[in-house]
């Protein structure tokens, strides 16, 4: 190990809305939903990552959870930095990790405005990062999944995060078109809620709202392997009483309708603008899935029939962010042309 590798770490963060992952020496070394707990009187840390979020809808006055990401970008700086020390002291637990000189990767959104490039950047170099790159998400989700993003070759990628999703069509290490919206994995969260609401009559939390998305979530109501109904237990909305209902993909389906349908439309957006020698491309390469929201069942088929070209839900969605930005980290100098 030569001095320079003894005095500086280096580790690539996807820092997510939903979750934050953070790779180290090639592995990942965590993956902790993004949200902290505070203490409300003295302000201090009382947990971090799945901690914190076990707390979460289960707190009294002086415990509150904040989730500091919303909508891609950090929307409290206090617990950003919070959450971010706390992740990384948690490799310092793990191994051996010194960090006289911290140098990290991050990936932000590609809608990211100045501001909030600088909130990212400062909350990094605060957590005690000297040396701040930053890769946009799709162009990490792209170099996840395998892509050559370096190639005069158009490849599409969506990625469908907590917080936002973002549709980008990548050409010689650049991204030749995007759109970034604000309807992901949160809002898909909220509308499954507003619906057991409104159709059930049961009021659930945001916790259980999630799990139906996971047990029984879909895109489409004909799926060729239908998962079991889903049995959700909560107080009736007008008596109060407890209710139990079975929940089917169907439901959700229906419930995330409106939202998916935002989806389709920044997609078709995206495909209105790519030049027409990208476009044969990404009709012949297909379109890659990466993020949370890939893991929809039949979301793949959806997208295939509304537009005719092939989709592809990448391998481990969830991970293909981080793990792009763990190879951009890699291959700094290669790579320094797609960072910021
Ligand atoms: N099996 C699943 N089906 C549907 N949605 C899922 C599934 N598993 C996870 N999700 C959702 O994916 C979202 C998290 O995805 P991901 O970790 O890619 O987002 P993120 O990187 O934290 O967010 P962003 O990129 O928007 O900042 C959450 O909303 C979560 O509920």
């Amino acid at each position: 190990m030569g001095l320079f590798s003894l005095l500086t770490q280096e580790l690539a963060m996807d820092l997510g809305t939903a979750n934050t992952l953070i790779i180290h020496n090639d592995k990942i070394v965590v993956d902790e939903p993004s949200i902290v707990a505070i203490d409300q009187a003295s302000g201090k840390l009382v947990a971090i990552g799945n901690k914190a979020r076990q707390m979460h809808g289960k707190t009294h006055q002086n415990i509150r959870t904040i989730r500091p990401l919303k909508d891609g970008v950090i929307a409290d700086f206090t617990a950003a930095e919070m959450m971010i020390r706390g992740m990384i002291r948690m490799i310092k637990n793990r191994s051996n990790f010194l960090s006289p000189s911290l140098r990290m990767v991050i990936c932000i959104p590609s809608g990211s405005t100045n501001v909030e490039i600088r909130a990212v950047r400062d909350s990094a170099e605060h957590s005690g990062g000297r040396e701040v790159y930053m890769i946009y998400e799709p162009m990490a989700a792209a170099l996840g999944i395998g892509l050559d993003v370096e190639a005069p070759e158009g490849h599409m990628v969506v990625d469908i995060g907590g917080g936002t999703t973002e549709v980008a069509v990548i050409s010689l290490g650049g991204i030749v078109c995007n759109e970034s919206i604000n309807t992901a994995g949160d809002v898909f969260t909220e509308d499954i809620q507003a619906y057991m609401k409104s159709q059930h009559n049961i009021k659930i939390g945001e916790r259980t709202a999630e799990e139906i998305k996971i047990a029984v979530g879909a895109a489409t109501d004909k799926l060729d392997n239908p998962p079991a109904d889903f049995v959700v237990h909560g107080p009736n909305i007008i008596t109060s009483l407890p209710l139990e209902v079975a929940v089917s993909y169907k439901d959700i389906a229906a419930a995330l309708e409106k939202s998916l349908l935002k989806v389709d439309s920044a997609i078709m957006k995206v495909l209105e603008k790519i030049p027409p020698e990208l476009y044969s491309d990404i009709v012949k390469n297909g379109v890659y899935l990466a993020g949370g929201g890939a893991l929809l069942r039949g979301l793949d088929k959806r997208l295939q029939q509304k537009t005719r070209i092939p989709f592809h839900v990448s391998e481990d969605p969830l991970r293909a962010v981080a793990r792009g930005t763990g190879i951009a980290l890699k291959n700094i100098n290669r790579f320094s042309f797609l960072m910021r």
